[in-house]
């Protein structure tokens, strides 16, 4: 099927070229829009072709390694907004956190906090709290969803006849949860959040953009016991006004710099502050991969599937990906590896520290010179020291040290001068200069020679929330479609990046697509407004004698595959239609912005924002969860604008009001272009009930008089374009 589309897409263009009798200026566009379509899909198709899957085996890793050989992880969350964030979630991606299985003495885990919020800090603390219930009453019944939120809400006590021990401490926990629950959401709605006296008087007069570090150690595992908590410390790195803090990727480095100082464990699992732990095996099943022998090597991080709980019914904002994970992120796995995609991820340390798979055949002596690494890291002695012992894999002692040891020299490295001058964010830790940090950084460490791999253990390792509405959707892709813009337009973009040529072709080629990814909707949008055109001229850019079976067949192929995909991931009919529907949206609304605000970038009209999506932890019952809403956002105005110029093109040709056909060149309009059109405006549903419905799901009315305008014009120009 993959390689019908691909034939019927060349088909189509051979037909365009060799059909000299109709060259005119829409054939020319058509012709260049379907070549880009062809390319994209040649894309598409290299990445699917070999796909791989690796299967996991904890117990055997441990039979191999006794537990003293288990190396220790460091654990990173990354949170930013006390709003968009609900303190609740973040709690409970911790407690997952703390209560993963694998000896606790070995792992630390690091909170940064960019919002700087007493709200989140508090949380914190009362989650440290909890959790020393929560974590061995979790631990002793072997609970398997180890976030409070997700197992109180799925279990009810009823269900289990189990001992009368079990259900008396269940009780008691639930209860307790009840009131952590209660005690944040009380301290949340508090107009001055918090007494900031005590330990909370660091906060007193901050502001989240302009205050100095703030780094605490909510919780330490003093003794070293394996069944006691893990180390929690809490990071609000510096910020100053006029200092760029790179946003995520920022943070990420502080979070490298301050756990190499207190543990510098050898792996850093990093997950966002909505992940919550699903499978508490998951170190264990990463370490699988990451331990192997061959994989030392090779294997530079772990990446597993992003999958989302609590989704709406037949997705109808398309943002659970399960068709694109299934094959392209298994496709790539048999390449060169998954992408890194930002969280569920576990990194390998000395990777991050810029070390590359060659380094490690030439013996990793040679390239730690003391200035070189103070040059790269920063004028840290304790942290050079730490990241001299990180690449030589020298293992920490971990029975004398302790985090508060470290908190001057901490301090030090999470302020805003630390990184002056250094390799930071430029060739050691997580890269600068696009919001899509993730996917750059793992290019480049792709670009090195390094593999990746990806990790789908039996239950799923992470889940996570989804953006809760149509404009959070469109605003979430916005952001990425921009942000891997800007890295296929830097010096890191993968047609360029030919660092010692290690980038594997195929994997070239998948970088390419996805980093283009927003740069189909001018194509996209231009193959939207060609049959308008056609309509409102009377002419045609479809073949219209048998050559017409080309276009019907690709359009008829192309449902078949990608509906027989959805089919056969167990998903219903409406799922594929709404998210088929969804990525038209994408494209024409999200990324067409994208672009536009790569090119004010640019232009230096504006800079790049990260803008954090909502996290929304209610679970979303409701009758209208799935309904479209729309907001002010200029994100709505192609889609409307396309809705208007096809229902005029539509009203025209029922009322026959088109200019004569003219003799010549294309002329004398199709039924394939009235298809299109009319295929455009099903797809555009929800658009239209937003142009009649009131309130947060109508489009609101500058939007419309806008788009109003911008379709007279269009229509305008067509008809002045005919009569000439
Ligand atoms: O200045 C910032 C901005 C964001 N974040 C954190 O970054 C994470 C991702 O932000 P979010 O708003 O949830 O973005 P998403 O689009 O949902 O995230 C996806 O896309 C990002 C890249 O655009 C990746 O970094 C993420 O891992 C990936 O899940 C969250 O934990 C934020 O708290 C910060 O720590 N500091
Ligand atoms: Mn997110």
């Amino acid at each position: 099927m993959d390689t019908l589309t691909l034939l019927l897409l060349l088909l189509l263009i051979c037909y365009r070229v060799l059909a000299v009798k109709k060259y005119n200026f829409l054939w020319f566009v058509a012709f260049l829009c379907e070549s880009w379509f062809t390319f994209l899909w040649v894309l598409v198709i290299s990445s699917k072709w070999s796909p791989a899957v690796i299967t996991t085996y904890p117990y055997r890793l441990l039979h191999w390694a006794s537990e003293f050989e288990l190396p220790p992880v460091d654990l990173f969350v990354t949170t930013a907004d006390p709003v968009l964030e609900p303190p609740i979630i973040k709690v409970n991606t911790v407690l997952s956190l703390l209560a993963i299985d694998y000896p606790a003495h070995k792992l630390a885990c690091y909170v940064s906090d960019d919002g700087c919020s007493p709200i989140t800090f508090y949380a914190l603390v009362e989650a440290s709290k909890f959790a020393k219930i929560w974590v061995p009453f979790c631990k002793k019944y072997n609970v398997q969803t180890r976030a409070p939120i997700r197992y109180f809400s799925k279990e009810t006590i009823a269900d289990s006849e189990d001992l009368p021990e079990f259900r008396k401490e269940w009780l008691k926990l639930n209860n307790e949860y009840e009131h952590l629950s209660r005690r944040i959401e009380d301290e949340d709605q508090n107009s001055i959040p918090c007494q900031l006296d005590g330990e909370f008087s660091v906060f007193l007069n901050t502001d989240r953009r302009n205050h100095s570090t703030i780094i605490k150690a909510i919780w330490e595992n003093k003794k070293g016991l394996s069944d006691d908590l893990p180390h929690l410390i809490y990071i609000s790195r510096e910020k100053l006004p006029g200092h760029p803090h790179y946003h995520k990727a920022g943070a990420m480095n502080v979070l490298t710099r301050v756990s190499g100082l207190m543990t510098n464990a050898p792996f850093m699992l990093n997950v966002d502050c909505d992940m919550l732990v699903n499978n508490p095996k998951i170190v264990l099943h990463a370490l699988c991969i990451l331990l192997d022998f061959m994989g030392e090597k090779e294997i530079a991080f772990v990446q597993c599937f992003q999958e989302f709980y609590d989704g709406l019914k037949d997705d109808p904002f398309a943002n659970q990906n399960v068709v694109a994970y299934k094959y392209m992120v298994l496709g790539i796995s048999g390449l060169q590896g998954p992408f890194y995609m930002g969280t569920n991820c576990m990194h390998r340390r000395r990777v991050i520290y810029g070390l590359s798979p060659d380094d490690i055949e030439k013996g990793i002596k040679g390239k730690s010179l003391d200035h070189e690494l103070f040059q790269k890291f920063g004028n840290s002695k304790g942290l050079v020291k730490s990241v001299a012992h990180a690449f030589e894999g020298k293992k920490h002692n971990h029975n004398d040290i302790y985090p508060t040891d470290s908190l001057e020299a901490a301090r030090e490295v999470a302020d805003c001068e630390y990184e002056c001058g250094t390799g930071w964010g430029k060739q050691v830790g997580w890269l600068y200069g696009s919001t899509t940090e993730d996917l750059l950084t793992g290019l480049n460490i792709h670009a090195r020679g390094w593999r990746s791999e990806t990790c789908r253990p039996d239950p799923i390792a992470f889940t996570g929330c989804t953006p809760p509405d149509f404009p959070a959707t469109l605003t979430q892709r916005k952001r990425w479609g921009s942000g891997l813009l800007e890295i296929f337009l830097s010096k890191h973009s993968p047609i360029l990046c030919t660092l010692s040529g290690k980038l594997h072709i195929r994997q070239r080629l998948i970088y390419i697509w996805v980093t283009t990814l927003s740069l189909r909707s001018v194509p996209e949008i231009c193959y939207a407004a060609l049959p308008t055109y056609c309509i409102i001229n009377n002419s045609t850019i479809f073949p219209k004698d048998l050559g017409l079976w080309i276009p019907v067949g690709l359009f008829v192929t192309y449902n078949i595959l990608t509906l027989s995909a959805y089919l056969a991931t167990g998903l219903s009919i409406r799922e594929w239609w709404n998210n088929e529907r969804m990525s038209r949206f994408m494209s024409m609304n999200a990324y067409f912005m994208s672009c536009l605000s790569v090119m004010f970038k640019f232009l230096r009209i504006s800079e790049a924002v990260f803008e954090i999506t909502q996290k929304e932890h209610t679970s979303s019952g409701d009758e209208d969860g799935g309904r479209f809403t729309f907001n002010k956002s200029p994100m709505f105005i192609p889609g409307t604008t396309i809705l208007m110029v096809q229902l005029t093109a539509l009203v025209i040709f029922l009322l026959g009001l088109q200019p004569a056909a003219k003799k010549g060149n294309g002329s004398g309009l199709g039924v394939g272009e009235v298809l299109c059109s009319i295929y455009l405006v099903v797809c555009h549903w929800p658009f239209l009930k937003g142009l009649f419905a009131k309130g947060k799901y109508g489009i609101p009315i500058t939007t419309i008089c806008k788009s109003a305008a911008l379709a007279l014009s269009f229509v305008h120009l067509c008809r002045a374009r005919a009569t000439i």
